[in-house]
């Protein structure tokens, strides 16, 4: 199976430049498994991007957490697409549950950003998951294929999209899913890309979880078939991000 292990760290607005630079320092200190085990991209606020990509080691990659939906322009405090390709930016996070549900992003506006993104050779970590009341109503699969589905109609090459499963109400919360319930929706939303976009891209896209994942229960959740790492946020501001990162061996020896 050709999936290989993706881990993000999700920096969210936080950060001073020296606690950046600590972190950094911790990770390019770190003993993790070779990048043809695991992809490592790390997310930090737009404006630290260019410090952490200057300092952070050449196998772990950056991202940034979010972009314009079109071409630059007059669009006051927006990023565009073109300007992470200009910085060697390769990542960007599309569709976090924050932006939608703080900021309004639609599944119609995130999915035109994915496809933009993309069209300017971007790579994306497309994020989608149900909150609480939305499960309590047994909707959570309805949410995610409708979330997935504003993306699939406006793409056609899935290669460099990975999806994120993030359960609302698992995130900041330290209510992680279990993994039988991760397992539960990634198996269902490869079923869904099988049979709406293609068995091939339903095979080799990557479903990474996240949601309160931390150094002790990311073991378990990455033994599951179809959890392909993770997209982490408190913990990647922490030093067991690299036990998250090295998870990725449960998978490898597995
Ligand atoms: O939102 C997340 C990553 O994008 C998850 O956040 P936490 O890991 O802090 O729950």
């Amino acid at each position: 199976m050709g999936r290989k292990f993706f881990v993000g760290g999700n920096w969210k607005c936080n950060g001073t430049s020296e606690e950046v630079k600590k972190i950094v320092s911790t990770l390019n200190d770190a003993q993790v498994p070779p990048p043809d085990v695991v992809e490592v991209v790390i997310s930090p606020p737009y404006v630290f991007l260019p410090l952490v990509k200057s300092l952070l080691r050449p196998d772990f990659q950056v991202a940034a957490q979010n972009c314009w939906v079109k071409k630059g322009g007059a669009f006051t405090g927006e990023i565009s697409a073109e300007m992470l390709v200009n910085l060697g930016i390769p990542w960007v996070i599309l569709g976090h549950s924050e932006r939608r549900l703080l900021l309004g992003e639609s599944n119609e506006l995130i999915g035109d950003k994915v496809a933009y993104a993309l069209s300017q050779g971007l790579k994306v970590i497309a994020c989608v998951g149900e909150t609480l009341e939305q499960r309590e109503a047994d909707a959570t699969m309805d949410v995610v294929a409708a979330q997935t589905k504003a993306i699939a109609d406006r793409i056609s090459d899935w290669t460099n999209v990975v999806v994120a499963y993030e359960p609302v109400w698992a995130i900041g919360t330290g209510k992680v899913a279990t993994p039988a319930q991760a397992q539960e929706v990634h198996t269902s939303l490869r079923k869904w890309l099988a049979t709406n976009v293609s068995s091939q891209v339903a095979e080799s896209t990557r479903i990474i979880y996240g949601g309160s994942v931390t150094g002790g229960n990311c073991k378990e959740l990455a033994a599951q078939p179809d959890v392909d790492g993770f997209l982490v946020g408190g913990a990647s501001l922490k030093a067991e991000f690299v036990d998250i990162i090295k998870s990725a061996t449960v998978k490898s020896s597995s």
